[in-house]
C-alpha cells in the first residue's frame, strides 16, 4: 500500500508514507489545535439520502440497532469465515468510559427507511507518548453497511468524528487496523492458544497437524481444572488502587501506553460478566498483589458452518506479573479460560507478550493488527514490544 495512492488520507495530518525515514520532522503533534471558534461548527455534508444520528447506548434498542449493523457488517478475518460479534453489554462498557461523549457516538441513518447503516465511535483517553501524557480520541467500531462499500463514506465519517473531538479541544487520536493506511506506528502479530482444538477444526479455524490425530491434538492442548498459582482470585473493587499501582508502573517502560488512573481501573479492569475478566494474585503471607492478568470476551459469528454460529474467544488484555513467572501467570489465565468455555484465546505480541506465545502452545495468526496515531509523529517506529495499549 505504500505504493497506493490514499486520496483520503494524504489530505490527513498522519505520517506519509514518502517521509518514512525523514529524522528532520519533528516528534509530536503534526497540525496545531486551532482555537475552537474555528472549528467547523455544522456536521459535515452527507450524501442527501442519508442523515447523521447521534447513538444513545444507554438506549437499548438504539444500542441493538448499533450492536445488529456491526453483527451484519462488522471486521471478518481474511478468509471470510469469521465476523467479530461484539456483544450490547461490551459495547456499553467499551463506549462509555469515564469522560465519555455521546456526540462520538457517530451513527448515519438512511433519511426514508431511517435504518442505520454506518457508524464510527470515540472514546476520550489519556495516552502516553514516550514522556508526554496525551489527551485523545481512542476512534473504534468504524463500520459501514456492506451494500454501502466502496461510495467514500469512510473519510465523510472521519472527518465527522474528527470535528467533534476538535470541539472538545482534543487534537489527537489512536486506532488500530487490520488494514494497512499511512503510517503505522506499529504493526502487530496476532496469536491463537487453542482451548477446544475439536470445534476450532470442525469450523476451520485450525486444522489438525502434520502426523496429528485428533486425541493426540485435544491431548497436547489439554489445561488442568483450575489454576496452579496459590493466591490467585478474581478482581474485586477494594483491589483497584492495588492493580492501579502494579499497572501503572508496569506501563511506564514502553514508549505509548495507556495512562491508567484508578477510575479508568475501576472501568476498564473490574470484572463484567460476559465482557471482561480479571484475576490477581494476592501473596498468601504478605497479602500483596504481586500479580495481574485480565482477558475481555469478544466471540465471532462463524460464517456458513452449518453445526457452529459462534466462535468464543478471550482476548488478552493487561496483564502484569512481579513474583510469578509470567508464564506461569498466562498459563493460569488460559485454564480459568477454558474454565470458563471458551474455545480459543488470543494474543498480539505487544508489551512482553512474545515471551509466552510459543511456551504456552500459541499459533501465529494469519493476519497482522496495525497501531495508528492521528495528528502525531513519533521519530521511528516502535517495536511491538514497545506498545503497551491494547485497543477492543
Ligand atoms: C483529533 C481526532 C481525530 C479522530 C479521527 C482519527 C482517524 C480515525 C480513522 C478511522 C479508524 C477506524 C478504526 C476502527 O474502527 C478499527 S478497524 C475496523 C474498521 N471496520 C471494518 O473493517 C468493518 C468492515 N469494513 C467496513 O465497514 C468498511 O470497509 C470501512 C468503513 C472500514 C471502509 O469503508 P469502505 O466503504 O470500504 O471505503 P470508502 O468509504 O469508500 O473509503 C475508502 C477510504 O477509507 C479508507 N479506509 C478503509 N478502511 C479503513 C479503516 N479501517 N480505517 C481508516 N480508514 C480506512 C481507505 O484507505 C480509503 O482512503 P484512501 O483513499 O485515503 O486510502
Ligand atoms: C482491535 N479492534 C480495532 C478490532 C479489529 N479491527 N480490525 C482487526 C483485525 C484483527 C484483529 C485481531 C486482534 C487480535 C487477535 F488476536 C485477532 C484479531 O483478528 C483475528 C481475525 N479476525 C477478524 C475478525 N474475526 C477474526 C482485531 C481487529
Amino acid at each position: 500500500s505504500e505504493s497506493k495512492t490514499h486520496k483520503f488520507w494524504e489530505t490527513q495530518p498522519v505520517g506519509q508514507f514518502k517521509d518514512i525515514g525523514d529524522t528532520s520532522l519533528p516528534e509530536g503533534p503534526i497540525e496545531l489545535a486551532t482555537p475552537l471558534s474555528e472549528v467547523k461548527q455544522e456536521p459535515y455534508n452527507l450524501p442527501s439520502v442519508y442523515e447523521w444520528t447521534t447513538c444513545d447506548m444507554n438506549s437499548d434498542d438504539m444500542c441493538s440497532e448499533v450492536y445488529n449493523l456491526l453483527k451484519n457488517n462488522y471486521v471478518e478475518d481474511d478468509e471470510n469465515m469469521f465476523r467479530f460479534n461484539y456483544s450490547k453489554e461490551f459495547l456499553r462498557w467499551a463506549l462509555r468510559p469515564p469522560g465519555y461523549y455521546q456526540s462520538w457516538h457517530i451513527g448515519v441513518r438512511a433519511k426514508t427507511s431511517k435504518k442505520l447503516v454506518a457508524f464510527i465511535s470515540g472514546i476520550p483517553a489519556r495516552i502516553r507518548v514516550r514522556d508526554e501524557v496525551v489527551k485523545m480520541a481512542e476512534i473504534n467500531f468504524l463500520c459501514v453497511h456492506k451494500k454501502l462499500r466502496s461510495k467514500r463514506l469512510a473519510p465523510v465519517m472521519i472527518k465527522e468524528v474528527t470535528r467533534r473531538v476538535h470541539l472538545e479541544n482534543i487534537w489527537q487520536a489512536a486506532y488500530t487496523a487490520g488494514v494497512i493506511l499511512p503510517t503505522p506506528i506499529t504493526t502487530c502479530q496476532y496469536w491463537h492458544r487453542s482451548l477446544n482444538p475439536k470445534k476450532l477444526i470442525d469450523v476451520g479455524f485450525s486444522r489438525l497437524g502434520p502426523r496429528m490425530t485428533m486425541s493426540r491434538t485435544i491431548k497436547l492442548y489439554k489445561l488442568p481444572d483450575t489454576p496452579i498459582t496459590p493466591g490467585f482470585r478474581k478482581m474485586e473493587p477494594r483491589d483497584v488502587p492495588a492493580v492501579t499501582r502494579l499497572l501503572r508502573n508496569y506501563l511506564s517502560q514502553f514508549g505509548v501506553a495507556t495512562d491508567f488512573d484508578e477510575n479508568d481501573v475501576e472501568h476498564w479492569l473490574l470484572p463484567r460478566e460476559d465482557v471482561v475478566d480479571s484475576y490477581l494474585v494476592e501473596s498468601p503471607e504478605t497479602h500483596d498483589v504481586t500479580d495481574f492478568c485480565s482477558f475481555y470476551t469478544l466471540p465471532s459469528t462463524i460464517l456458513g458452518n452449518p453445526n457452529y454460529t459462534t466462535l468464543k474467544a478471550a482476548y488478552s488484555y493487561y496483564n502484569v506479573a512481579t513474583q510469578t513467572s509470567f508464564l506461569q501467570l498466562m498459563n493460569d489465565a488460559l485454564i480459568v479460560s477454558k474454565q470458563k468455555g471458551f474455545d480459543v484465546f488470543n494474543a498480539l505480541d505487544v508489551m512482553h507478550n512474545e515471551s509466552f506465545l510459543k511456551e504456552l502452545k500459541f499459533g501465529p495468526g494469519d493476519g497482522q493488527l496495525h497501531y495508528y496515531l492521528y495528528n502525531y509523529r513519533l521519530k521511528s517506529a516502535l517495536k511491538p514490544s514497545e506498545l503497551g495499549l491494547v485497543l477492543l
